[in-house]
């Protein structure tokens, strides 16, 4: 028999699936919402024309296709933890980032959770907010860290379980790692206020636990690279020793690019010294050096006062369209005479919202009013237009009533 035969058919990726149900129906009425990528209010993609200037730019200077150095280029690192950050910051200044660039979110998560695996001198278990993105367990898992988690979305008011978060965290055993997603939360939208993170922080060091971020959403969820940044600066700020992971997919729409960025602070200059040695030693393993055409992109924008500038009013508009129709959903089904509360979709932020729906609301949905989205109710805000808002409230109001 062949080497393979042993090999079994793996379950379809879910959110692929939706797509591909959505390409086969032919109701010119139908809506995909299911895919986690930003649509213009024509429902098509969109290339921030920052971008389209950085690659003109780019084109002029007739670079070379050299390897990048196994961790990335100096500027894109140092340009990506600023971002992160903000100018000025200690930790910059001090040379306490151990910086590189990963390919995009899942190749920063993925370098991020081998280097846990190898050198994490404590708990190797990761606790992750229940739920979390869908790619989170595999990536830690295929690592060879064990994934567990604590309470974070509460069904009941489709918003944060804050004391169930609190409790759950406090039991967590000291010295384990801490997944928290730094703004935009991925499936549910529901993020903690400042004030909640300023309580996450207390009890993370009080329980000693070791704060990992994921920040895939800098800018898309607030629309300010700043505010959406405030939970990675305010634990910096209360002393915590955290690692970090960013993509540009989202905020400058470089999906394909794969340009992101993963980041261990550590305690001193050699400490980061060590630390980028081991990670670099990881990568040239796994994949040897990083894509430079996304993170030329990324550079070119980020050191363009001009191009920086264009960028930061470019991601605020995408931020700002999926605001508007997250209100004019919540409008549209007030209009349609639902009496349901509806406010978690304009108090959910990011690319998400959770419905609330459940999976016989969700099969109605698709089947009579070919609307797709994935069966735990999540919905793409990316996908909904000023175009078919209205139809959207409609089929929502008649899954719900
Ligand atoms: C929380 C989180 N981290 C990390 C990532 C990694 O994204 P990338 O590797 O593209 O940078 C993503 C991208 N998710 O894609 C949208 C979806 O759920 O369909 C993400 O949501």
């Amino acid at each position: 028999n062949s080497w393979w035969s042993g090999v079994q058919m793996g379950p379809p990726d879910v959110i692929l699936g939706v797509t591909e149900a959505y390409k086969r129906d032919t109701n010119p009425k139908k809506i995909n919402l299911g895919v986690g990528a930003y649509r213009d209010d024509e429902g098509k993609p969109y290339v921030l024309s920052c971008v389209r200037k950085a690659e003109e730019k780019i084109r002029g200077k007739n670079l070379d296709k050299e390897y990048a150095p196994i961790g990335g280029t100096a500027e894109f690192c140092k340009k990506s933890i600023e971002l992160a950050l903000g100018e000025g910051s200690e930790v910059v200044k001090n040379g306490l980032n151990a910086t590189i660039q990963g390919i995009s979110g899942t190749g920063s998560l993925r370098v991020g959770a081998a280097f846990l695996n190898n050198f994490f001198p404590a708990n190797k278990v990761v606790y992750l907010p229940a739920p979390s993105w869908g790619n989170h367990t595999p990536i830690f898992k295929h690592a060879g860290l064990d994934v567990k988690s604590y309470r974070y979305y509460d069904p009941k008011t489709c918003g944060l379980d804050f004391a169930g978060a609190l409790d759950d965290i406090s039991k967590i055993p000291e010295k384990s790692v801490i997944l928290l997603h730094a703004c935009a939360h991925n499936p549910t939208g529901v993020d903690p206020s400042q004030e909640q993170w300023a309580e996450l922080s207390n009890l993370i060091k009080k329980k000693n636990l070791f704060p990992f971020f994921d920040m895939a959403y800098q800018g898309f969820a607030t629309g300010s690279v700043d505010n959406d940044a405030f939970a990675v600066r305010h634990f910096i700020k209360d002393g915590h020793r955290i690692a970090l992971c960013q993509s540009y997919a989202k905020n400058m729409g470089l999906y394909g690019e794969r340009a992101g960025a993963f980041t261990v602070v550590g305690d001193s200059k050699d400490e980061a010294d060590r630390v980028m040695s081991q990670v670099k030693i990881l990568i040239r393993a796994l994949y040897s050096n990083p894509p430079i055409n996304g993170a030329r992109i990324v550079t070119e924008i980020l050191s363009d006062p001009q191009l920086r500038a264009d960028w930061l009013v470019e991601v605020k508009g995408m931020a700002d369209r999926i605001i508007s129709v997250r209100t004019k959903l919540r409008e549209n089904l007030k209009k349609e005479g639902s009496t349901k509360n509806w406010e978690h979709i304009t108090n959910q932020i990011g690319m998400f919202c959770f419905t609330g729906m459940n999976a016989q609301q969700v099969e109605k949905l698709t089947k009579e009013f070919s609307i797709y989205l994935t069966k735990d109710g999540r919905i793409s805000m990316a996908g909904v237009t000023s175009k078919n808002v209205d139809y959207l409230a409609h089929a929502v109001h008649q899954a719900t009533k």
